[in-house]
């Protein structure tokens, strides 16, 4: 008999995940009988639940290795994760209804081990490595072939990200590591080349295949480095409209005791102390809200006394805050709410006429977010513990709604009354916003162009858009292209550029030559571009599966490691392991063709129409395509400031608010092709103070939107490159564009401290886990 094929590709998917047959069926056949065949919940989000159950079954005979467990323990553990992949539901449910795209399909998910920089007390400013996979050179599409000069030995490139908080969770980049492989020094396997990068770095020498995830403490969460200016995640508190399945969040807790309650009746005229406050509607949110009168209401909403719609505002001491709207309901008695998702579209429907909103995005359940946002901003009186609202709620809802309609409109701003600073910031942008707490001893700007972020300096505008809340964009320089900061060697001098590294031959365009020029060939004998610009749809599959399964990559470990020297150089500790990445080279100045040649696609700089954001779902800043983006486009490269690791880790370690720092980048994709660097030549880059609006990009644990991929133009070391992001599938115009910064969430010895992730992904790494199994990686 034909094996079934639904069994079948359950087994694959295990196998991918290097789960042998043997191991799985049996735990299949227990799911298959505890969910009645149900073959839709074990197939969910790629056989999650299966791996779940795989998980606990083997964590649960390593505790008690003695006994026979098999069956019953089996049945009661899927027992037990039938439970949970219910509650995991309902919170997926919340989870896509607050997601504004819409998750594609994903493979099954292989989660990152990232071995842990070991050395916690150094405040070294390198991210959390991200885990990469093994990956022999040869196998590289666009590998660099190892027999050319050590350039072109370069392949690897990690980006590790190392999330710094910065204050009010601005302005934080990502650290990036970026390593390359060297024949000489090279762990593991066959081919030679193993390099190992940043992000996988481990406490202890990681040999390539070691898995150190199962020698990892899972002991926690990490602590949240950012001070979070978006919505508290606990909102626990009474919604302003019950929904009909109520969805049991993990750390639900009822809504204590209220520390103080709003009333309408205390209304004390803008004083913003904790007092109460609220309003008589006399917003347009509140006006659509309150003409709902006619037809509906909820439960809360029966004050006959009443005459008009108020709201109250609840806050407790941690943090949670109740918004309730109450409406009379005297015209129509009889109103009940039977159906909320259609009060919602009827509520959509009137917003929509009456405000003419041209965001495609537009919810009124965002906007209810975009309410609590507002009131989180509020900066707190210094003695009280709850948080106050500044002024009036109605006018500070009506501006964030008036801006929500407008998308174009130029955002709010911060600090006073509410009402009236919304309206001075729709007339004038943020050239009127007081700048003085944004104004760095460096001088760093504070003052942005809202029509264009980039003051003219790239090819398109590239506008910034706040329809959420009232927060200012980060202060800092914009710049097109790196700059180099002080000591980091740069040197992109002619006479270094050798005949194997430029095309000089060349006329036109290298890609309707029929056989590959010089450069192809330091890209693998082959394009990395497409006739269309695009990024080769085999290149971009390789550097994302390389991210998502790091233990498949090639490790290299330097002899001396840059960036432990950087941490220490009296001992420096040992390499701690880079892996191996594609790169790109691109046509430049020695080569015949001309500037419109294929083969210059990242020098030509952003080409598409994007726009910076402030996210709905707590990340602070975003960014966004404007346009639909195919597969493979060129989106922008991370610009930053170019430094020595030493001066990287001097500025984080020196700084005053750790806050303030973001991610630099490690450009370190080629270290592993030397068998000493100096420190001059292993650098990074750092968009803190100087960057471009990749400092904009937020994390995605998976299935990201933007893959980096490392790309030479100027330097055939490859000492300094580019780090360019391609879109890794169809993107569609308003999507937020992610990446996957390669953090590790558990790492809690890193000195830069990871945020909490909202990326929204279903296989986010920093995930509160409900069951066991989720501590387990993958591989
Ligand atoms: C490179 S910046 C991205 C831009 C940033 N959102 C801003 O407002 O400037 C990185 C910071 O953004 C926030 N962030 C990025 N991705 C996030 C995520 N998935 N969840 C929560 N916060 C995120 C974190 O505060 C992080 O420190």
């Amino acid at each position: 008999m034909a094996p079934n094929p639904r069994v079948a590709k359950a087994f694959r998917a295990m196998r991918d995940i290097g789960i042998p047959e043997e191991k799985t069926k049996p735990v299949l056949k227990n799911l298959l009988k505890l969910y009645e065949k149900n073959w839709e919940l074990i197939e969910e989000e790629n056989y999650r639940a299966l791996a779940d159950a795989i998980f606990d079954s083997e964590e649960a005979e390593i505790a008690e290795p003695k006994k026979n467990h098999d069956n019953d323990n089996a049945e009661a553990e899927a027992e037990e994760q039938k439970k949970k992949l219910e509650q995991a539901e309902r919170l997926k449910a919340i989870e896509e209804e607050t997601q504004i795209p819409e998750e594609p399909e994903r493979p099954l998910k292989r989660l990152r081990l990232r071995h842990q920089d070991g050395s916690s007390s150094s405040a070294n400013a390198n991210g959390t490595p991200l885990k990469k996979p093994k990956l022999e050179i040869d196998d590289l599409p666009f590998a660099i072939p190892r027999s050319q000069s050590r350039a072109k030995n370069a392949t690897a490139e990690t980006v590790s990200v190392s999330p710094e908080p910065q204050a009010r969770n601005k302005g934080k980049q990502p650290v990036i590591t970026d390593t390359e492989p060297d024949e000489t020094n090279v762990s593991g396997s066959d081919s030679g080349l193993r390099l190992r990068r940043l992000r996988d770095k481990g406490k202890e020498p990681v040999s390539s295949q070691t898995s150190s995830r199962e020698l990892r403490s899972h002991s926690g969460r990490p602590s949240v480095g950012a001070s979070y200016k978006g919505p508290k995640p606990k909102q626990t508190g009474g919604p302003l409209i019950k929904p009909k399945d109520e969805p049991i969040a993990d750390d639900a807790s009822p809504l204590p005791a209220p520390l103080s309650v709003i009333r309408p009746e205390s209304v004390t005229n803008g004083d913003s102390s904790t007092e109460n406050l609220s309003t008589e509607a006399n917003n347009s949110i509140s006006n659509v809200l309150a003409s709902l009168n006619e037809t509906a209401a909820h439960e809360l909403a029966a004050v006959p006394d009443e005459p008009t719609t108020k709201l109250d505002i609840a806050s407790s001491s941690d943090g949670e805050i109740k918004i309730s709207l109450t409406c009379n309901s005297t015209q129509n008695p009889n109103v009940s709410v039977t159906n909320v998702d259609m009060l919602l579209k009827r509520m959509e429907d009137r917003c929509l006429k009456s405000y003419k909103t041209l965001d495609p995005n537009f919810s009124v359940k965002k906007l209810m977010t975009c309410m609590c946002d507002s009131l989180l901003d509020t900066d707190p009186e210094p003695d009280s513990t709850p948080p106050i609202v500044n002024g009036s709620v109605g006018n500070e809802v009506e501006g964030a709604c008036e801006n929500g309609v407008h998308d174009t409109e130029p955002p709010l701003t911060v600090n006073g009354s509410v009402g009236n600073e919304v309206n001075d910031a729709s007339e004038n942008g943020f050239q009127d916003i007081e700048p003085q707490s944004q104004l760095t001893a460096d001088g760093t700007r504070s003052l942005h162009d809202i029509n264009d972020i980039a003051k003219g300096q790239e090819s398109v505008i590239i506008s910034l858009v706040n329809t959420v809340n009232t927060e200012c964009p980060p202060a800092f320089h914009y710049i097109s292209g790196n700059a180099v900061f002080q000591n980091a060697y740069v040197n992109f001098s002619l006479a270094r550029i050798g005949d194997d590294n430029c095309c000089s031959a060349c006329f036109g365009d290298c890609l309707t030559s029929a056989t590959g020029c010089a450069c192809a060939l330091q890209s693998g004998g082959e394009y990395a571009y497409t006739k269309e610009g695009l990024a080769k749809a085999e290149l971009i599959d390789e550097c994302i599966k390389m991210n998502r399964d790091p233990q498949k990559h090639c490790l290299f470990y330097c002899k001396e490691c840059p960036l432990e020297r950087s941490k220490n150089e009296e001992i420096v500790e040992p390499c701690k392991g880079h892996s191996v990445r594609s790169f790109i080279k691109e046509c430049w100045l020695k080569c015949g063709c001309n500037k419109q040649c294929g083969n210059r696609v990242v020098q030509r700089g952003i080409q598409r129409k994007l726009q910076v954001f402030m996210t709905p779902g707590g990340k602070g800043w975003g960014l966004r395509t404007l346009e639909d983006l195919p597969k493979g486009a060129f989106v922008c490269e991370y610009v930053g400031e170019v430094l020595t690791n030493a001066e990287l880790y001097e500025r984080v370690s020196k700084s005053s608010n750790k806050d303030e720092h973001a991610y630099p980048v490690l450009l370190d994709a080629d270290w592993g092709a030397e068998s000493e660097l100096k420190d001059e030549e292993a650098l990074c880059l750092d968009a803190t103070y100087y960057g471009n609006v990749a400092r904009f990009i937020n994390h995605r644990c998976f299935d990201s939107t933007l893959v980096e991929i490392p790309v030479e133009i100027e330097n055939p070391d490859h000492h300094y490159y580019h780090l360019a992001f391609f879109t890794t599938r169809k993107v569609k115009a308003f999507e937020e564009l992610t990446w996957d910064y390669g953090i590790d969430f558990d790492d809690e010895e890193h000195p830069v401290k990871a945020f909490k992730c909202r990326c929204g992904s279903r296989f986010c790494r920093n995930m509160k886990r409900p069951y066991r199994a989720r501590k387990r990686r993958y591989n």
